[in-house]
């Protein structure tokens, strides 16, 4: 079949050596994942040759058209193991990129799991996509020979190594595209040489694989060789639900949730999607693929980039195959289709059910989910108007009622413990959530003992932006904007007191706003506080505190209003000596103080820790030091 050409030796990378050496001990117990992983590979590379031949049909067009497939051969007197496709192949920079190097993501993780204790843990090892040097927990010896389909036959490549440290390169003459992989078993491993359990272990870890895998000279197919998704739901289990996540995603954990839908009728299709327990590094690298994969009619096509799964789903994982496209459908094809904006529409719809139906019957799920995903989903609710009323059942908030930081509050729950005479859902934006905490903003709806919903997260201006301005006939109030509103929770004393505070206050008021022109849009005497002198608010025209700094970048929105607390001690001295020749001072400190409460940034701090400075030591009866 081919014969070397001289060869070249190189070194493995340091993290492959660790990786190579691990597969060769820690593996063995389960150590018939060898042929799961390279017939995995084998399957991804003849998806790939069917990809090519689609959108780079020039550079493959002198491979001949034969039936894609895996075989897996033995020869007992070799003591050999033998796989091969007919896939795409690889070049020579390709072997050495691929199969040199270990610079996977996943490789750290694994190699941190893999120690300590869980050295031992054979589940946890078997769940792990440790690819190709899988091969080398049964094999001493392991020889590669490919040839990348659309390169002639001088372009074979021979790749072998012991597993020690070192790999060496051959150029071969190899006519047929794709891969082979001689296993030179170790001693003592003859026990899989033999058909019987070879055909078991490919059952046991590579029935889903949808191409027909061949064991020896027998032809016939020994896996069930047909898509997962393509078969009735009743004769799957969960467990295979979950074994074929995993090989879809090299995830080690189990999916949160899955959906498996068979529709006919206009358009026909099959969505099989998943939720993951845990988030994918990329998950906020912005050009990162979707993880749904499109079939046409049980064929791989193509990855989302987000065609099937609007951005804010991006987190699921899953297969879409459709009846309805050609086969050579591009991504410019999809973009017009009326079968895939269909498709679209009801995998968006069927996932928000399936959330939906996870928050009411497993609320700890659910947990899990947001935890990992609702800073994505909430995305939804500014781009995807025409399902925000079904995102905003689905939100979690903290609040003021929140034992912890999780966000465990969803707006029906809120609704529902709405104090009698409350009208309104009342939030508050912060930068962060300790920030949002502490605001004074909060305390007298503290002391009244309303509820506020707490939101500290950088995407949360775009829920309050993007959510109906009413949810079940209640609108929507941040608590630091205009003045505050308590409506019915307010009882005829406090309403008294508010109106005679105002007059009371009146020209102290006109001072502070002569004081602070230019800094302040208006300044007020508030209900709002009752521990803190003063805070800021956002004029009720103007756009909320903290989404103005959002949007604006700058620490204040474009009308900040003053709000004074008339009982507090500092307010009151102020009101009884307004002839203060410091009460510009005063003014200006009690507004840089309540900038900093907010959380917000003061564009003259030099300016603030001056005049606080002076009127502390004009407190201890010292002048100031002149400069
Ligand atoms: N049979 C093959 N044909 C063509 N390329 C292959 C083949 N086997 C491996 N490769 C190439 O080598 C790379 C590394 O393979 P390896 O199995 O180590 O990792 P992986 O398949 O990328 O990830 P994992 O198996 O952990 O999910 C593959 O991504 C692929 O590019």
């Amino acid at each position: 079949m081919s014969s070397p050409v001289g060869g070249e030796t190189f070194r493995f990378q340091a993290e492959a050596a660790q990786i190579l050496d691990l597969m060769a001990h820690s593996l063995y117990s389960n150590k018939e994942i060898f042929l799961r992983e390279l017939i995995s590979n084998a399957s991804d590379a003849i998806d790939r040759l069917r990809i090519e031949r689609f959108s780079r049909p020039e550079t493959v067009a002198d491979e001949p058209e034969d039936a894609p497939g895996i075989r897996v051969a033995f020869d007992k007197d070799a003591g050999t193991i033998t796989i091969s496709d007919n896939g795409i192949g690889m070049s020579r920079q390709e072997v050495i990129d691929n199969i040199g190097t270990i610079a996977r993501s996943g490789t750290g993780e694994f190699l941190r799991a893999m120690s300590g204790d869980q050295r031992a843990d054979t589940a946890l090892i078997g769940q792990f996509g440790v690819g190709f040097y899988a091969a080398f927990i049964v094999a001493d010896r392991v020889v590669l020979t490919t040839r990348r389909a659309g390169l002639g036959p001088d372009a074979g490549v021979r790749w072998s190594s012991d597993g020690k440290g070192e790999y060496t390169l051959a150029a071969v003459e190899r006519a047929e595209r794709g891969t082979t992989i001689v296993l030179h078993l170790r001693d003592g491993e003859d026990d899989l040489l033999n058909e019987h359990r070879l055909r078991t272990i490919v059952q046991r870890y590579s029935d889903h694989i949808s191409l027909p895998i061949a064991i020896g000279d027998d032809d016939a197919p020994v896996n069930r060789a047909s898509a997962l998704w393509a078969r009735p739901r009743s004769e799957l289990a969960e467990s295979d639900y979950h074994e074929y996540y995993r090989h879809l995603t090299g995830d080690y954990a189990d999916p949160l949730a899955y959906l498996h839908a068979k529709v006919e009728g206009r358009y026909e299709y099959t969505l099989l999607l998943f939720v993951p327990s845990q988030a994918p590094f990329d998950l906020w690298i912005p050009q990162a693929t979707h993880g749904v994969k499109l079939h046409v009619q049980r064929v791989f096509i193509l990855e989302d980039t987000g065609q099937l799964m609007p951005r804010h789903l991006r987190f699921v994982r899953g297969i879409i195959d459709s009846s309805d496209l050609p086969l050579n459908v591009s991504r410019e094809i999809l973009q017009g289709s009326r079968a895939v904006e269909h498709i679209r529409s009801s995998a968006v719809r069927k996932v928000l059910a399936l959330l939906k139906d996870m928050a009411k019957d497993d609320p700890e799920k659910y947990a899990v989910f947001w935890k990992q995903f609702g800073a994505v989903l909430k995305e939804g609710v500014a781009d995807d108007p025409a399902h925000r009323e079904d995102l905003a059942e689905l939100l979690r908030f903290t609040s003021t009622r929140s034992a912890t930081q999780d966000a465990d509050v969803s707006l029906a729950d809120y609704v529902a413990r709405m104090k009698d005479g409350q009208d309104k859902i009342y939030y508050l934006l912060a930068p962060n959530p300790s920030a949002a905490a502490s605001s004074p903003h909060l305390e007298a709806f503290r002391a009244k003992d309303i509820e506020v919903l707490l939101l500290g997260d950088a995407v949360d201006n775009f829920v309050v932006t993007g959510l109906p301005p009413e949810y079940r006939g209640k609108r929507l109030q941040s608590v630091a904007q205009g003045a505050p509103d308590f409506g019915a929770l307010e009882d005829a004393t406090e309403k008294e007191a508010a109106e005679k505070a105002g007059s009371d206050y009146a020209d102290l008021i006109g001072r502070l706003k002569e004081h602070l022109a230019g800094r302040a849009w208006d300044v007020r005497v508030t209900s709002r506080l009752t521990t803190s002198p003063a805070c800021v608010v956002a004029n009720e025209a103007d756009t909320d505190f903290t989404l103005a700094r959002r949007m604006r970048g700058t620490g204040l929105p474009n009308q900040p209003v003053l709000e004074i607390n008339p009982r507090h001690p500092l307010v009151e001295r102020l009101n009884r000596g307004q002839d203060d020749p410091r009460l510009a001072d005063w003014a200006n400190v009690l507004f840089d103080q309540a900038v900093l409460t907010a959380g917000a940034r003061l564009e003259e701090p030099g300016a603030f820790v001056a005049r606080l400075n002076d009127l502390l030591i004009a407190l201890t009866g010292e002048t100031p030091a002149s400069n």
